[in-house]
């Protein structure tokens, strides 16, 4: 027999308990399960031996259910009690046990019979099975502390700039309360970003965290989706659903686009907060809630209240905590502190080691806009980084096809030389910097255009 007082934090060796009391059949399980180097096996030939070694946390257990001092029963449960997750393997004379169906009720790993023909195959498969079910949960357990350390405010939400140092302590606010949040602002400014990084940084951080985005529901399904439904609620809801709101109980809602919702609904949804419950379609059984609701939408809801798009009731009382996330173009050198970040990401996801990003390419970035902020800034990296071939990214590999950028130009009220300077902006950006073509496009010589460029030189950045 082997040592038996090694720790489990040695991962090389997986400490199994046999109990036995059979001498003859003892020996022949310590020979099976020593097979593996890596074994370490302890035997005992009495229940209570086995119970009062519990404390020394084996990986797995082998328990023969008819013990001579105290039932397999009781051993079991005082396992269960002290390791819920343990795998026993039961190895028992046919007669000896209840049908192995009720011990896997109880949550036995396996049960092999000692009449079994094949029993040596059978318990080297059953421990390997085991062996990979605790691997499985050591992972998991791995995933689930990387993904809290992920949510950590700044490690998610990159930046530093002002208007990101006051997200940042507004965020801090949200942590040790269930306040509702209202985030605000223009597409790709990383609102979902932000409500993610709340729920998981919050005491309800184990609990779901449910993302419904309203506006990518038709509005027919959209109730259901939300409430739930019984089975024959309306033609069509051929079984039972389960609503959102239900889905995230003891977690968090994120309603994302919530300006989109009908009006009608938006009735349904003020009693549903109010109440804090929630009944299905066709049922009257309301169900408790405890949900953290956060709101985001990129529309201006004060002014949709104003045009009678949004009622003024569930406004205030979606409000809680509003957040604004400033756009990308007014967070300064923070652009190239998450570009950088998008960079490393996706060296790593892609094994391109080199990736830099030339000073160049910094001040192309710098100088553009963002009309779809970091989503754009990311598709704008992504294919900056396959450009360069792997090394260093120059201005060259950065382009910028922005969809609504001509839009963007428009809204803003400028006087008529900054007008000027942005449409050329915008072309020199869109035509990588090739004054012949924007002359061209602007049916002017090459050389106002670089006089212009140099005025623009001259403009302080803001
Ligand atoms: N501060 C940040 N640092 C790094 N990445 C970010 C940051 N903010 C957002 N992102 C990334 O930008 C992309 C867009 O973010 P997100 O989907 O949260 O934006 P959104 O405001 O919810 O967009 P929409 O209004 O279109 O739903 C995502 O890939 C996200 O990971």
């Amino acid at each position: 027999m082997k040592s038996n007082n090694s720790s489990l934090s040695n991962h090389s060796s997986v400490k199994i308990f046999a109990a036995e009391d059979n001498p003859v059949f003892s020996k022949m399980l310590e020979y099976l399960l020593t097979l593996d180097p890596t074994h370490d096996v302890r035997l005992f030939s009495t229940g209570r031996e086995l119970i009062d070694a519990l404390d020394e946390k084996p990986s797995i257990i082998t328990l023969d259910y008819t013990l001579p001092d105290v039932t397999g029963e009781l051993v079991l449960k005082r396992i269960k009690q002290m390791h819920p997750r343990m795998p026993v393997i039961i190895i028992s004379g046919q007669s000896d046990v209840k049908a192995a169906v009720d011990l896997f009720k109880i949550g036995v790993f396996d049960y092999i019979s000692k009449d079994d023909e094949d029993l040596r195959e059978r318990l080297l498969n059953s421990i390997n099975n085991a062996k990979q079910n605790i691997e499985l949960a050591q992972e998991v357990e791995t995933l689930r502390e990387k993904l809290q350390d992920k949510y950590e405010f700044s490690k998610t939400i990159i930046g530093i700039s002002q208007p990101m140092q006051k997200i940042f302590s507004m965020l801090q606010k949200t942590v040790n309360n269930n306040i509702t949040v209202s985030i605000t602002g223009e597409t790709g400014t990383g609102k979902e970003v932000v409500a993610k990084a709340i729920h998981f940084n919050s005491s309800r951080k184990n609990g779901p965290f449910i993302a419904v985005n309203i506006a990518a529901i038709p509005e027919p399904l959209l109730e259901s989706e939300l409430f739930g439904h019984e089975k024959g609620a309306f033609t069509g809801a051929m079984s039972r659903r389960i609503g959102k709101f239900e889905e995230a109980n003891k977690g968090t809602i994120f309603l994302d686009e919530i300006g989109e919702m009908d009006i009608n609904l938006q009735a349904k949804l003020l009693r549903v907060i109010q109440e804090r419950e929630v009944s299905r379609i066709g049922s009257n059984a309301p169900i408790k809630l405890d949900v953290r609701i956060i709101t985001a939408t990129h529309r201006d809801l004060v002014q949709e209240v104003k045009n009678g798009n949004f009622r003024e009731d569930l406004y205030y009382r979606l409000l809680g905590l509003p957040i604004y996330l400033p756009p990308l173009r007014e967070r300064g050198s923070d652009i190239l502190l998450i570009s950088q970040h998008l960079i490393k990401q996706f060296a790593e996801e892609n094994r391109m080691e080199n990736l830099t990003l030339s000073k160049d390419a910094q001040t192309k970035l710098m100088h553009y806009h963002f009309p779809g902020n970091i989503r754009e800034l990311k598709a704008v990296i992504e294919l900056a980084a396959v450009m360069s071939g792997g090394g260093e990214i120059t201005a060259e590999d950065i382009q910028f096809n922005s969809i609504n950028q001509d839009d963007q130009l428009l809204q803003k009220e400028m006087t008529m030389r900054e007008y000027t300077f942005a449409i050329v902006k915008m072309l020199m950006d869109k035509y990588n910097n090739n004054v012949i073509q924007v002359a061209d496009i602007l049916q002017v010589g090459k050389s106002t255009i670089y006089r212009y460029l140099k005025e623009m030189e001259s403009i302080p950045n803001d």
